[in-house]
C-alpha cells in the first residue's frame, strides 16, 4: 500500500507537523527480470531523494570513522603500511603515464632531430622500468602486509559480534547475518573506494598538465565524455532501495527436485524408487521454463536498458581521437604522433580508472551498509529483557523454582499462523513439584517449556517466578538456575571431555565430575570404547578439505549423542544453583533401558529442583507425576493425575487408551 492510499484509508491518522514525512511520496513499482521478480521503491520527489541520500551519507560517516580507527587500534603499524600501500596504489598510474609520456617526448625529439640524446633517453626509461619494478614489489609487499591485517580484523570482529549474538537477554529468533569477513571486506572494498578517487585525480592533473602543454584543455573534457556517460546511464540495482526474489515456479521446483540428488536426500530417494520420478519432473520444469533468463538480476537489470544508451556511451569513447584527428585535418601541425600517443595512453588509463571507480562506488555503499549492520548489532533489542533482582533471593531455601502463569497467550514472532502458539494459560507449579507435560503434535508444549525458560516472553498475559514477575530477575542469574535438556541440545565441537564439563563452567576440567555426570547421563560405556576416549571429536577442527579426511572425527549414534548431552546436564546439577529442569523430549534416540535409567537419574537429582518432562511415552514417568498437563491447540484441556485423568475419559484418556491398545495388540 502506498503512503497516499494508507492516508486515504486512515484520513484520522496525525502525521507529525514538525518533521515532513521522508516516504510521503514513494510508489512500490516492480520489474520483471528473468525469472526474477525485481519490487523498488522510487519517488516522483527527485529533492527529497537526494536530501535522503545525504542524510544517509551524514549517517554513514561516524561509522566509517569508527571502522578506521577500531582497524588502527589493532595494529598500528600495518594499518599505516596498508594505508600508504593505498596511496601508492592511487598515484601509480598517473606516475606511470607520466613517466610514459616523457619517455614518448625524448623519443619524439629524437627521432625528428635525428640525434640519439641518450643520456635523456636512458634516463627516462631507466625511470619507468624502476617505477614498474617498485610498483609490482610494493604490491607484493602490500599484499603481504594486508595478509597480516586481515587475520587481526577478522578475528576482532568475529570476537565482536560473538558477544553480541550472546547477549545474556537476546531472543532466540533475532540473527546476526554479518561476520568478521563482513568486516575486512568493508574495510578494504572503502580502502578501495578511496584509492579508485586518488587514482582519477591524480590521472585528470596529468592528463591536464599534458593537455595545457599543448594549450588544448579541450581534450580532457573529451576524455572524460565516456566515463561520465557511463556513471550517468549506467543501471546500477545496487542504487535501488528494494529486493529480487525468484517468482518462477518452474524454477523454484527444478530447484528443489535438484537438491533430492544431494547426500541428504540420496537414501530416502533410492530407496522409495523415486529418481526415475525426480527426473521426470526436472525435465518438465525444464521444458516449462525454457530459455527465461537466469542471469544474476544485477547483469539483467544493466542490460534492461535501450542498446541506443550503450552505443552512445561507447562512441563517446571514441571522442579524444576524433577530437585530435579532426584538429590535425585542421591544423596539421598541431598535433605530433606523440602526443596523440600520449593522448591516447592517458586516455585509456583515464577510462579504466573510472570503470573502476564506478564499480567501486557500488561496493562502497554495499560495504557502508555491511559496517552500519556490524555495529548496530550492539543495538539488537533484547526482547527478553531481564531486571536487577538477584535469583535466587536471600530468603529463598533449597527448594525448587515455582512459577505461575496468568492468562498467558504467545505466538512466535514472524509465524504465519493465525492463532498462537499459546493460547490465553493459566498455570501454577508449585516448587519442587514434577510436571509431565503431554499432548498431541503441535499442541504448544514446547512453547510452554521455552516460556518457563525464558528463552522466549509471553505477548501477553503474567508470568511469575516464585511469586515475583519473571522480568524483574537478572537474566544471567535465571540461566543460572535452569537447565533445558531437549533433543534440540547440540553436541560443541569440542572433545567429548569439554562438551559434559562445560555444564559446569567452574569444574569444567575436573575429570572426576566429568566422568561421574557421565557415568548419571549413561555416556560413560561408549566413551570408555573409543580409541581417544574423552579426548575424542566429533566434529573436525580443521576447516580445510584434505585435513578433514584425515582427522576423522569420532562417529557415535543419535541415542549416544544424547547421552551426552543428559551428561552435560547432571553435569550443571553440580553446581547446587540448578533450581529448575527442562526435560523435553531428550530420549526419543534413547532404547527403553536407556531411557528408563535417564528418568531414574534425573528423578534421583529431583531435591530442590522444579523438574517439568514433556512426553509422548506414557509410563513410569506419568505415574510418577505431581500433575500431568494435557495441552492441545496451544490451551491446557486437563490436568490432574495419571488416575484421575484416565477416570475422566477425555483427551489424556484418548491419548493413553491409543499407546495402551497398541501394547496390548503386541501381547
Ligand atoms: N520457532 C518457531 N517459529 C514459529 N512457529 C513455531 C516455532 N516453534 C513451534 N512453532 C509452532 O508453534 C506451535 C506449537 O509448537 P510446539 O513445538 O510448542 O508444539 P509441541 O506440542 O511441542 O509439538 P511436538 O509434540 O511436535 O514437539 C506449532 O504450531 C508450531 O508449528
Amino acid at each position: 500500500m502506498t503512503v497516499d492510499e494508507k492516508r486515504r484509508d486512515h484520513p484520522t491518522e496525525p502525521s507529525n507537523p514538525i518533521e515532513p514525512d521522508k516516504y510521503a511520496d514513494v510508489v512500490l513499482q516492480q520489474e520483471q527480470l528473468g525469472i526474477y521478480r525485481l519490487v523498488f521503491a522510487t519517488s516522483k520527489n527527485k529533492r527529497m531523494l537526494l536530501m535522503n541520500e545525504i542524510q544517509d551519507m551524514r549517517h554513514s560517516a561516524p561509522h566509517l570513522v569508527r571502522l578506521f580507527k577500531d582497524v588502527y587500534g589493532l595494529s598500528p603499524s600495518l594499518f599505516g603500511y596498508v594505508i600508504l600501500g593505498k596511496v601508492w596504489a592511487g598515484l601509480e598510474d598517473a606516475l606511470l603515464v607520466y613517466l610514459s609520456t616523457r619517455l614518448l617526448r625524448v623519443i619524439e625529439i629524437a627521432l625528428s632531430s635525428g640525434e640519439p640524446f641518450a643520456s635523456e633517453l636512458i634516463w627516462a626509461l631507466g625511470l619507468r622500468v624502476a617505477c614498474t619494478a617498485l610498483a609490482a614489489y610494493l604490491l607484493w609487499l602490500g599484499q603481504k602486509l594486508e595478509n597480516r591485517l586481515m587475520g587481526l580484523v577478522i578475528s576482532h570482529y568475529d570476537l565482536y559480534l560473538m558477544k553480541a549474538q550472546w547477549k545474556p537477554c537476546l531472543d532466540a529468533s533475532s540473527k546476526i547475518n554479518v561476520n568478521g569477513h563482513s568486516a575486512w571486506d568493508a574495510f578494504i572494498e572503502i580502502l578501495k573506494f578511496f584509492t579508485s578517487l586518488l587514482n582519477i585525480f591524480s590521472q585528470i592533473l596529468v592528463i591536464y598538465r599534458e593537455s595545457r602543454a599543448s594549450g588544448d584543455p579541450i581534450f580532457l573534457l573529451a576524455c572524460l565524455a565516456e566515463p561520465l556517460l557511463a556513471n550517468i546511464s549506467h543501471r546500477r540495482l545496487w542504487d535501488k532501495e528494494g529486493y529480487t526474489y525468484v517468482d518462477n515456479e518452474d524454477y523454484k521446483r527444478m530447484r528443489s527436485l535438484g537438491r533430492l540428488a544431494n547426500g541428504d536426500y540420496r537414501e530416502d530417494v533410492l530407496s522409495n524408487d523415486l529418481a526415475p520420478w525426480v527426473l521426470k519432473e526436472y525435465e518438465a520444469a525444464r521444458y516449462r521454463l525454457g530459455d527465461i533468463p537466469q542471469t544474476h538480476p544485477h547483469y539483467q537489470y544493466y542490460y534492461a536498458q535501450s542498446p541506443i544508451t550503450m552505443i552512445l556511451r561507447d562512441v563517446s569513447g571514441e571522442l579524444p581521437m576524433v577530437y585530435c584527428g579532426l584538429s590535425i585535418v585542421f591544423d596539421p601541425t598541431r598535433f605530433s604522433i606523440a602526443s596523440v600517443a600520449i593522448y591516447q595512453n592517458s586516455t585509456g588509463a583515464l577510462q579504466r580508472s573510472l570503470g573502476k571507480l564506478l564499480r567501486h562506488t557500488e561496493e562502497f555503499w554495499k560495504h557502508v551498509t555491511k559496517i552500519k549492520e556490524i555495529y548496530s548489532t550492539a543495538d539488537i533489542p533484547n526482547k527478553v529483557l531481564g531486571g536487577q533482582m538477584a535469583y535466587p533471593s536471600s530468603e529463598k531455601g533449597g527448594e525448587g523454582m515455582s512459577f505461575e502463569l496468568r492468562n498467558v497467550s504467545f505466538a512466535y514472532p514472524g509465524s504465519r499462523k493465525t492463532s498462537g502458539a499459546l493460547d490465553k494459560v493459566n498455570l501454577t507449579i508449585p516448587s519442587g513439584s514434577l510436571v509431565v507435560i503431554v499432548g498431541a503434535n503441535g499442541s504448544g508444549k514446547s512453547t510452554l517449556v521455552r516460556l518457563l525458560a525464558r528463552l522466549y516472553d509471553p505477548t501477553s498475559g503474567d508470568f511469575l517466578i516464585d511469586g515475583q514477575p519473571a522480568n524483574s530477575y537478572n537474566m544471567a542469574d535465571l540461566r543460572r538456575a535452569s537447565t533445558i535438556l531437549s533433543q534440540d541440545n547440540k553436541i560443541y565441537p569440542l572433545s567429548l571431555a569439554e562438551n559434559i564439563g562445560l555444564g559446569l563452567l567452574q569444574s569444567s576440567d575436573d575429570m572426576d565430575l566429568i566422568a561421574k555426570a557421565a557415568e548419571q547421563g549413561g555416556a560413560s560405556e561408549f566413551i570408555s570404547k573409543l580409541d581417544t576416549g574423552y579426548n575424542a571429536r566429533l566434529h573436525n577442527a580443521s576447516e580445510t578439505g584434505e585435513m578433514e579426511k584425515l582427522e576423522k572425527p569420532a562417529k557415535i549414534s543419535g541415542g549416544e549423542k544424547q547421552r551426552l548431552v543428559a551428561s552435560r546436564s547432571f553435569m550443571r546439577f553440580n553446581s547446587g544453583n540448578v533450581k529448575f529442569v527442562a526435560v523435553d523430549e531428550p530420549s526419543s534416540a534413547l532404547d527403553a533401558d536407556g531411557e528408563l535409567q535417564l528418568f531414574n537419574k534425573l528423578l534421583e537429582a529431583r531435591e530442590g529442583k522444579t523438574m517439568v518432562f514433556v512426553t509422548h511415552r506414557f509410563g513410569h514417568l506419568t505415574q510418577h507425576a505431581d500433575t500431568i498437563i494435557c495441552m492441545k491447540d496451544g490451551k491446557i484441556v486437563e490436568r490432574g493425575k495419571n488416575d484421575e485423568l484416565i477416570r475422566q475419559g477425555g483427551e489424556y484418556a484418548k491419548l493413553y487408551g491409543i499407546q495402551a491398545k497398541a501394547f496390548a495388540k503386541g501381547e
